[in-house]
């Protein structure tokens, strides 16, 4: 549905020139969700503004739907950008415009009848649950429902592509969640290709299918979100990650965690738990095959596609002898197992 094929951007800045995209290829499959995190300055922004040439690029093609944008005549260009919707990070609404006025601009531009838009805005107010605000203005929403808005009005032209520059990122994290179900409700119901792009792992994680890593203006990673979470191949990538899945040792263990067991120790271990093991009843198994305990510390398990995974610290507790045992059961069944010392 989008494609990126060789796409670089050079800007040119008194005198200088940046590099804010190199060579960048991305195809984006219809009805997907696909996500590209990086971090500041990495080329983002310019990436999903070249996806509707509001950045052309320097070199390379951008196709919507099989059409090269960057063959299109500039009329030919304002008719393709109807199918492509996007909303902004500061939601960008008409603020001398009520709620339903500004849903119905874009439908205002191309003609459409009094009759036809009131019916649409309704419809479209209805869909993101904002039909009871048609009459107020923008000053008197909140951040969510400011969005709330800027996604029904560029949904008013049925665009078959939505882009979301940081579209949650001016958002606490509550309403982060709810605006992250709707782009998913939509992208469901309406069968709408949703690019986004995000510095942060949690949102990716949450919604997209597809995940791309962009540093310093270069794709460096690219693949489903589970696959890239569960074998990530860049350090990059890995920081993100943790980033979405954090998990510490509790003060009162850290003060009186052993590097070495002194003979009544028990070890704390730290297990991190793929797609591959997090659906089996490893903890159980192992108490009863070996005859140690497992109590657990601290756990995060979580789920990114349809896959789930996760780290657990515990300890370990019974037959000293079995903890060997134990540990090799584990990384037997392909659990990431480090000893990080004796409490
Ligand atoms: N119009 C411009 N003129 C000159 N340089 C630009 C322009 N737009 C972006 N850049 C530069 O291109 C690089 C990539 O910028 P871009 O905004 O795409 O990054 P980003 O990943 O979206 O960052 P952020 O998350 O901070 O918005 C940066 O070095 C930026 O300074």
């Amino acid at each position: 549905m989008i494609e990126f094929r060789n796409i670089s951007k050079v800007f040119r800045h008194n005198e200088r020139e940046i590099t804010a995209l190199s060579e960048v290829s991305l195809t984006v499959k219809a009805g997907e969700i696909f996500g590209v995190i990086g971090k500041s300055g990495a080329g983002k922004s310019t990436l999903i503004r070249c996806a509707n040439l509001l950045e052309r690029p320097t070199s390379g093609t951008v196709f919507i739907d099989g059409h090269d944008l960057t063959a299109l005549s500039e009329s030919q260009l304002v008719q393709q950008r109807r199918q492509i919707g996007m909303i902004f990070q500061h939601f960008n609404l008409l603020s001398s415009r009520t709620v339903a006025e500004n849903v119905a601009f874009p439908l205002e531009l191309i003609g459409t009848s009094k009759n036809e838009i009131d019916n649409r805005v309704h419809e479209l107010l209805n869909l993101v649950g904002l039909q009871d605000k048609a009459t107020q203005y923008p000053a008197k929403l909140s951040g969510g429902q400011k969005q709330r808005v800027a996604i029904a009005r560029t949904l008013a032209n049925n665009p078959k592509v939505l882009l979301c520059d940081e579209a949650t990122s001016a958002l606490d994290p509550a309403t982060t969640r709810s605006i992250l179900a709707l782009l998913k409700d939509i992208n469901k119901r309406l069968n709408i290709t949703i690019l986004l792009i995000t510095h942060e792992m949690a949102v990716i994680k949450s919604i997209c299918d597809s995940v791309a890593v962009i540093d310093e203006g270069r794709l460096i990673e690219n693949g489903k979100v589970a696959d890239v979470f569960m074998n990530p191949s860049t350090s990059l990538a890995k920081d993100f990650i943790a980033s979405a899945l954090h998990i510490e040792i509790p003060e009162h263990f850290r003060k009186r965690l052993s590097p070495v067991d002194t003979g009544d120790l028990v070890p704390l271990l730290r297990l991190e738990m793929t797609s591959q093991t997090a659906d089996q009843p490893i903890l159980s198994q192992v108490s009863r095959i070996f005859n140690v305990d497992t109590n657990i510390i601290s756990a995060q398990m979580d789920h990114a596609g349809d896959k789930n995974f996760g780290i657990i610290l515990l300890t370990l507790s019974g037959h000293v002898h079995h903890y060997e045992d134990a540990i090799k059961y584990f990384k037997d069944h392909h659990i990431k197992t480090e000893i990080l010392g004796y409490v």
